[in-house]
């Protein structure tokens, strides 16, 4: 019984159970039953973030599709989060691979959902990923693999859903970036992608903004899962505890970090939302770059002058300025 009666006469929801037990992972704050009767679409559903907020999605009543290459390990995702849903709720998962680089593959998904659910209220862009590399190492072959899958994945995934129903019925999209606003230094060809999706995003708000589509994006700092970590092979496991004095916090993210804000970014709670992109990095994008530049006296030198002579001056190792 949630339902109580605030001193000014007006019906509030109150749950008990909020003040006494803190948030798990797997248990939404949203209302259960909020998403009743959605189809939501998640790529790269099966792993980390993407299982994440698949899993917040079923609580909360979605039906939820998730889409990835892998099928053995998408199918081994789909029956664990069902262990999850309970008798009573009318939710259900359904794994369906799909590589979002290849655009037929991307029709094939999207005609799919439509045949067993008839709709598709949510498109959550997830899938994606990189590896880490300075620019003059990197292939063309392996520049072209991120962006294919990060920009133009995404960009082929919401143009699908866009054209077979939310053009005519609405809808609302979520694309998962990162966290690239001071350049990515090691994963440049990322950050170029993940950018140009924050900016495909602002465009997408406005031109479908006629269908009733909002379009919003979530750029999350380093968030630790297994499946995240063990993509960088060997590196992996030192990336992530690298990069713990790097935020604010002081701890890495965790997918139910991310989930929580993707389920608020596609409820009624944004109704007025568009076009907006969410950095969920607890301050990680305004505070020091992981990236390190060693000592060194390539750099032009600067015009000669007073300023240059004075500044000589402070830097030598006796100045008494
Ligand atoms: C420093 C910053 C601190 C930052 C530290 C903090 C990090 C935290 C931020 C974390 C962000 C995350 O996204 S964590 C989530 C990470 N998860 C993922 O990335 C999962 C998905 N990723 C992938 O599938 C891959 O990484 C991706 C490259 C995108 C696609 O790979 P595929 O094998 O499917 O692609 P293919 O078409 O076969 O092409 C692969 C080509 O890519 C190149 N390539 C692939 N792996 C390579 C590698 N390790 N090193 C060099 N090059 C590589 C080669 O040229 C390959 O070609 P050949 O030479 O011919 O083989
Ligand atoms: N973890 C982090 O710190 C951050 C993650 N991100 C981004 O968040 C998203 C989720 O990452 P995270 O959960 O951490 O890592 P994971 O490696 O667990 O997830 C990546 C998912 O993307 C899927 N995927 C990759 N390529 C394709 C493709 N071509 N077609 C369809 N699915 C694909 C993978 O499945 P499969 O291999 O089966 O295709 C996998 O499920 C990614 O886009 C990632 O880059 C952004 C910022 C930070």
């Amino acid at each position: 019984n949630c339902r109580k009666t605030s001193s000014r006469g007006r019906s509030v929801v109150f749950c008990p159970q909020w003040d006494q037990q803190p948030k798990m992972a797997g248990s939404s704050v949203f209302r259960p039953g909020l998403f009743n009767h959605k189809v939501a679409i998640v790529t790269g559903g099966g792993t980390g973030i993407g299982k994440a907020i698949a899993a917040e999605l079923l609580e909360l009543g979605c039906n939820v599709v998730i889409s990835s290459r892998k099928a053995e390990r998408l199918e081994a995702a789909a029956q664990e989060m069902r262990q999850q849903i309970p008798p009573s709720s009318p939710a259900c998962v359904i794994p369906l691979p799909c590589n979002i680089r290849s655009e037929d593959e991307v029709k094939g998904l999207v005609s799919s959902v439509l045949q067993q659910f008839g709709r598709i209220d949510f498109l959550v862009n997830n899938g994606g990923g990189q590896f880490s590399s300075p620019v003059e190492h990197m292939s063309y072959k392996g520049w072209k693999a991120v962006i294919d899958t990060n920009l133009t994945g995404t960009f082929t995934c919401c143009k699908e859903v866009y054209t077979a129903w939310m053009k005519e019925h609405g809808g609302v999209i979520v694309n998962i970036i990162a966290d690239m606003w001071k350049g990515f230094p090691g994963m440049a060809h990322t950050g170029a992608a993940r950018s140009a999706v924050d900016n495909l995003t602002k465009s997408l708000a406005i031109e479908w903004a006629v269908s009733g589509v909002r379009v919003n994006a979530v750029a999350p700092g380093t968030i630790f899962s297994k499946t995240a970590m063990e993509n960088y092979k060997e590196l992996g496991p030192n990336l992530f505890k690298m990069s713990v004095p790097f935020s604010p916090a002081k701890r890495l993210g965790v997918p139910e970090e991310i989930s929580s804000a993707v389920c608020f970014l596609l409820s009624p709670a944004a109704s007025y939302i568009s076009g907006a992109t969410l950095r969920i990095d607890a301050g990680q994008s305004l505070y020091r770059s992981m990236w390190e530049i060693p000592n060194h006296s390539a750099w032009p030198k600067a015009p000669d002058g007073e300023n240059q002579e004075a500044l000589k001056d402070l830097l030598k190792p006796q100045s008494k300025l």
